[in-house]
């Protein structure tokens, strides 16, 4: 039999991934695996078990929402680990699993991990710290690591958008520096972000034909300090018809890109915390890790 870790948080979402860990395995198992389980008990322990077991198994499961993928990533990649990994999205935004059109339905997402394929996938290294689709600063950062967990547990996406509505008042700019090998910019920006992915927090989308998660290349935006709300709107109006036409938003695509900003901003990765730095550099790790996909 082929051997298989699987990882999972039980509390992500609205915790319904844990309802179905035994059909789940049923399933593995009948399909020629023997799963190796885990049931992750606090933030750190996917990272752990998939640096420990990645390089035991054939393949390596998980879970859970963008945290639980980013930790397993993480996981893998600092044990230099090249296991393919099968995600079941159970968070509370998915915003990758979207790009990567995996099933919102657990078992059929399960299922779809056996009768897929590997794709190879870009990964970000920020600092000594990893991502799979997104670093970001700024506006509506902070929703996606301080929005309450047993908010996320009740109301899934929504509890983001309750917690985003807090924030509206608190937009300030900020004033930083950009420099990579194919632009350089300076000015007060509201928010930034580095990512690679056609979905960004459930809100702002990205153009598919634009974005490719293997090419080796990050698409990064940075939205200026609109005059007024009807400004902000507009802008947020043409993002999510993926118009970057606006004077309001800066868009460029890269491998690598240092960001100076003063204050040391906190960031945040795949929608966890990361603890700002006055420097920072992002460099795309082409190809990092197998990803199983279904088309
Ligand atoms: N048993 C646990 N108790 C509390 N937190 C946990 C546990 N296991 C993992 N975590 C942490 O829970 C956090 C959130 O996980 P995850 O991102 O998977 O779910 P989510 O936030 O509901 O989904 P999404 O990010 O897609 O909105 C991560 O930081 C992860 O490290």
């Amino acid at each position: 039999m082929k051997r298989l870790l699987m990882l999972m948080n039980p509390y992500a979402g609205t915790q319904q991934g844990k309802q179905y860990l035994a059909d789940i395995l049923a399933l593995f198992f009948e399909r020629g695996y023997e799963p190796l389980t885990f049931v992750s008990h606090k933030p750190g322990d996917s990272t752990r078990l998939a640096q420990t077991y990645g390089s035991q198994v054939d393949l390596v499961v998980c879970a859970g929402g963008d945290g639980t993928l980013n930790e397993v990533l993480t996981g893998l990649i600092t044990a230099g680990c090249q296991t393919p990994v099968g995600y079941i999205p159970c968070g509370s935004t998915n915003d990758f699993a979207s790009s990567l059109h995996l099933s919102r339905d657990i078992l059929e997402a399960a299922r779809d991990i056996m009768d897929g394929r590997v794709q190879l996938l870009d990964a970000g290294k920020f600092g000594d710290r990893y991502f799979s689709y997104i670093a970001s600063f700024g506006a509506f950062t902070r929703v996606s690591y301080a929005t309450p967990q047993h908010m996320k547990n009740l109301l899934g996406h929504f509890a983001y958008i309750l917690e985003g509505i807090r924030d509206i008042g608190d937009l300030k700019p900020r004033h930083i520096r950009v420099a990579s090998a194919e632009t350089s910019l300076e000015g007060d920006y509201l928010f930034g972000a580095v990512c690679n992915s056609t979905s960004v927090g459930g809100l702002l989308k990205l153009d598919p034909n634009v974005v490719d998660l293997s090419d080796g290349q990050f698409e990064v935006i940075l939205l200026k300090q609109p005059a007024n709300l009807l400004e902000l709107n507009d802008c947020l109006w043409k993002l999510n018809q993926q118009r970057y036409d606006t004077p309001m938003v800066e868009f460029f695509r890269t491998n690598r890109v240092m960001f100076h900003t003063p204050g040391a901003p906190d960031w945040t990765l795949d929608g966890e915390y990361a603890p700002g730095m006055e420097q920072v550099e992002i460099v795309n790790m082409h190809h990092a890790f197998r990803l199983i996909v279904n088309d």
